[in-house]
């Protein structure tokens, strides 16, 4: 091996939060080599946020036009996956091709290295022959990868996790689905409305379990409208695979049979065989813990998935930027993570910001709920089929502002704008019923649910 190359930092995997971090480094003078074994870009891009958003484009605009019936006159509604997957390969991945990507960071200044990184000592990287030295530091953003529990059979199968579902050029007949968080009712519901026959598998006793009740019962209810059969309380204990598709055995002794089999119980970060124990860190600790200017020890960084502080596109965007700051030396604002927003793009679209109801009363807080339901506001009555949703504010009733609330409905994630904007700025909610809320508009129901507390 040559002589370690000194730089000042050294990003280790380019998704989201890193391929941001290395990009205004090197913008900003730095020098700055950026690490990514795949795409630079990650998951999002490529086999997440984008994609299943597209495909979720798709069934939306499905749904809606069997809605005509009954609101304009009748429609014929053929899907057809092919435009769908057209769409993902061309207009989203670039047959999962990150030149662009590649092209912007090194355009900055950067250098970039496809490889995996492996953390040698304080401020050291290797990927493979080369090492390098890096004088301010390291970034550790190397993000999460689906978690495959460990169920008899399953290992060895061709299961699909997000990444294969992503691909998909043709659809299977029958699907099944291990785990109804965001990544399950997602991909479920989607297939479903393109005629797929899918029932999805939740461990725990409710879908989307840590979201409001009212959300699992919304989501729940959405799922069961589009044909999908949910089973909760039960999990899958044993997999077999042949010709035909698999067939998973659950712990109440039914069994289920399927063309496919996704793979959809959580993400875990991926932290093995990095090298962290040479740099005083923990390999096996599920997260890297930060500070609020997300450092984890002295040089060194992590921001995104990694974090463990929410696995989403804008809180790695947001860990991006409280890292380059302190990196370069400009101050601002740390990490506060009080109002944290998230959205699951299910139709009904369900969107959450701050503490759930749940989470309030188990900090001892004194909480008032407030609630309104989207069907009985003027808007919902006026959009009729299609209008479910609801609107929950958990508010601490000794500081008189929001901690939490839920938007669900069909544009529920549009309408936590409002929302995040009160828990983070912790708007009085003597303010915010004195606001005057557009009518006939969806989040005019917000007014509604301050007028119940
Ligand atoms: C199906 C799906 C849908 C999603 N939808 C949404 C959504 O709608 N909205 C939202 O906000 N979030 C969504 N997410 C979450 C979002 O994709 C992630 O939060 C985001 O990608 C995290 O960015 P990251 O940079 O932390 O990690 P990643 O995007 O995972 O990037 C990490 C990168 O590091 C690389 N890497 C790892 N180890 C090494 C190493 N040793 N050397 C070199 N490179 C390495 C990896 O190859 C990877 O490219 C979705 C996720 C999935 C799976
Ligand atoms: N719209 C979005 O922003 C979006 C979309 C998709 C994913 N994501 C991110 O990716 C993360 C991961 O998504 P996910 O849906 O894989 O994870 P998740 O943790 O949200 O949900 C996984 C579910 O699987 C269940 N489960 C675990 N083991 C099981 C088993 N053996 N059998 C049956 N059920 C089991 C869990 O109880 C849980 O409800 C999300 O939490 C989110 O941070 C975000």
């Amino acid at each position: 091996m040559g002589e370690a190359q000194q730089v000042d930092v050294v990003v280790v995997g380019l998704g989201v939060g890193g391929e941001e971090v290395a990009g205004r480094l090197a913008q900003a003078g730095l020098s700055v080599v950026g690490v990514e074994h795949t795409l630079v870009g990650g998951e999002c891009p490529y086999w997440g946020c984008i994609p299943t958003k597209m495909m979720i484009r798709a069934g939306n605009a499905l749904a809606e036009a069997r809605r005509i019936p009954g609101l304009a006159g009748a429609a014929q509604v053929q899907p057809d996956w092919a435009p769908v997957a057209r769409r993902i390969r061309e207009q989203a991945t670039d047959t999962w091709d990150d030149k662009v990507a590649v092209d912007r960071f090194t355009g900055h200044g950067g250098q970039f290295v496809r490889g995996r990184a492996t953390v040698t000592g304080p401020g050291r990287v290797r990927v493979g022959e080369q090492e390098w030295v890096a004088g301010r530091g390291i970034v550790v953003a190397t993000g999460t990868t689906a978690v495959i529990p460990p169920i008899d059979g399953l290992a060895g199968t061709p299961y699909w996790t997000n990444r294969e579902a992503v691909e998909a050029e043709t659809l299977p007949e029958t699907l099944l689905v291990l785990g109804g968080g965001a990544i399950g009712l997602e991909l479920a519901q989607v297939m479903a409305r393109f005629g797929v026959q899918v029932t999805v598998v939740e461990g725990s006793d409710r879908l989307l379990a840590m979201e409001e009740p009212e959300s699992s019962e919304t989501a729940a209810a959405a799922l069961a409208a589009d044909g999908v059969k949910t089973l909760t309380g039960v999990r899958a204990e044993h997999v077999t695979q042949a010709e035909g598709g698999f067939t998973v055995r659950l712990s109440d002794g039914s069994t289920l049979t399927g063309e496919r089999l996704l793979v959809a119980t959580g993400r875990a970060a991926r932290l093995a065989g990095l090298g962290l124990e040479t740099i005083g860190l923990d390999p096996s600790a599920r997260f890297l813990t930060t500070d609020d200017r997300m450092r984890v020890a002295e040089g060194v960084w992590a921001v995104g998935d990694v974090t463990g502080n929410g696995a989403f596109t804008h809180m790695a965007m947001y860990e991006a930027d409280v890292a380059v700051r302190d990196i370069l030396g400009q101050g601002g604002p740390g990490a506060d993570y009080h109002a944290k927003p998230r959205v699951t793009f299910t139709d009904p679209e369900i969107g959450a910001v701050g503490l759930t109801e749940r989470q309030a009363r188990d900090q001892g807080l004194d909480v008032q709920i407030g609630f309104s339901s989207l069907p009985s506001s003027s808007r919902g009555f006026v959009h009729g089929p299609g209008n479910e949703g609801f609107i929950k504010l958990v508010v601490d009733r000794s500081r008189g502002v929001l901690v939490g609330a839920t938007s669900a409905g069909p544009s529920g994630g549009e309408m936590l704008g409002a929302l995040s904007v009160a828990v983070k700025a912790e708007v009085p909610v003597a303010t915010l019923q004195a606001t005057i809320w557009a009518y006939p508009t969806f989040h005019r129901a917000i007014g509604d649910a301050l007028r119940s507390l």
